[in-house]
């Protein structure tokens, strides 16, 4: 059976100090214990900034305004597909918390590497770092 293919749109939010947040996943969700940007899938019928932005009001108790989609990569894992939508979003109200994440951290990308991210955001990961060893 060919594996399922899942849209996944995650949140590349920076704050003031040049600073992304991550999310590190939590042992009882997929992908245990791994770092990623916030977001999640992309529901029928709905545009990747609705998505993202209610992805993050949900999980993170905060509201973003999503920007431009930077990065997009497919990844295949065991079990199935991501397609991984990157999107530049802004804190627009409120302060995120981790409802459902072990731990939320704001990092410049110079310091990405320090941490062991999902498989499918290593090239957004890698671009993001890139970008800001230019900067
Ligand atoms: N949110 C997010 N998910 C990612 C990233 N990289 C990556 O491989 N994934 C994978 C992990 C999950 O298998 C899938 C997203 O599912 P999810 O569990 O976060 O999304 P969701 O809240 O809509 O799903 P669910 O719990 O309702 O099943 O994509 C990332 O940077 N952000």
């Amino acid at each position: 059976m060919p594996k399922k293919q899942i849209s996944v749109v995650a949140a590349v939010i920076e704050n003031d100090q040049n600073e992304l947040l991550c999310a590190l996943r939590s042992p009882d969700m997929s992908l245990p214990n791994l770092w990623e940007f916030p977001g999640g899938k992309v529901e029928a019928g709905e545009d990747l900034q609705t998505a993202i932005e209610r992805e993050i009001s949900e999980e993170l108790h905060c509201n973003i305004k999503a920007g431009d989609v930077f990065h997009r990569h497919v990844h295949e894992y065991d079990a199935f597909i991501v397609e991984l939508i990157c999107i530049q979003a802004e804190l627009i109200s409120g302060e995120p918390v981790a409802t459902e994440h072990a731990k939320l951290l704001w990092l410049t990308p110079d310091l990405f590497s320090s941490l062991n991210w999902a498989p499918a955001d290593v090239p957004a990961v890698e671009e993001l770092m890139a970008k800001a060893s230019l900067s």
